[in-house]
């Protein structure tokens, strides 16, 4: 396993603002123990989506503004592995709970993706982002960028790993994921975190001539929502 503290050796050089790739965040066991409890998750928990689905944990965002937490912690299958490295890393340092509050659970089987967007106000500027499954390939696009449909840099985030995301990056900028079976062009010049990239994957790669076929993949993407509020009541099934 990568040794996780010091999060400036970990940052993507290659792109202007501050966002950071560390392979291997999880080990083996980790990365599959997530993988199985997610299995677990009864399928009511998922909200399916037409190119995805998704599960908001602890629960979807309200208020007319969709920016306020009810307060309810995050389970612990999803805290446990990740939150004490998060903590070594420094990340959420500064942020309103020193921690993240919220995480968006995203599937993705292959040929599902998700459109160039931007995260929204509802959420301190940080987002850290753990990879479970297959490999993705995220798209940061300039926001006046869009309308000739080509992204600017091309990050490619492998299973276990961790993507943070912080600032002008998360603000300036919006990600998005294509739509395809199998993904075109990965060559050492397209992709800005290619040397942070395991040898395995890189030399399959390259065999196949920059294409990678998609497996399903799962994003584990964590956030802190500054605005919380009590629950009127305690529903029972709520309760810790
Ligand atoms: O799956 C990912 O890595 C990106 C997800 C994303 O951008 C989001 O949930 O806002
Ligand atoms: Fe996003």
């Amino acid at each position: 396993m990568t040794e996780v503290t010091n999060l400036e050796s970990f940052r993507i050089t290659a792109l202007p603002e501050s966002i950071y790739y560390i392979p291997k965040f999880l080990t083996v066991s980790e990365h599959s123990k997530l993988l199985s409890d997610l299995a677990a998750v009864p399928l009511p928990k998922w909200t399916q989506l037409s190119h995805r689905r998704l599960i908001a944990s602890p629960s979807p965002l309200t208020g007319v503004n969709k920016d306020t937490l009810l307060r309810q912690d995050l389970p612990n299958w999803l805290t446990t592995p990740v939150l004490p490295k998060f903590e070594k890393l420094g990340l959420f340092a500064d942020s309103p709970h020193k921690k993240p509050n919220h995480c968006l659970i995203n599937e993705y089987k292959p040929g599902q993706g998700i459109m160039p967007h931007e995260d929204g106000p509802g959420y301190y500027p940080c987002v850290a982002t753990v990879s479970l499954g297959g490999y993705s390939v995220l798209e940061i696009y300039e926001k006046g960028q869009l309308d000739r449909g080509k992204y600017k840099w091309r990050i490619v985030q492998e299973p276990g790993s961790l993507l943070v995301t912080v600032g002008g990056m998360y603000k300036d900028y919006l990600h998005g994921i294509q739509e395809v079976e199998e993904d075109e062009g990965l060559l050492e010049e397209m992709v800005c975190n290619w040397n942070a990239l395991s040898d395995e994957w890189r030399t399959r790669v390259v065999e196949s001539g920059g294409k990678a076929k998609r497996e399903t993949r799962t994003s584990l993407t964590f956030r802190d929502v500054p605005k919380v509020r009590d629950l009127p009541f305690k529903l029972p099934f709520l309760r810790k």
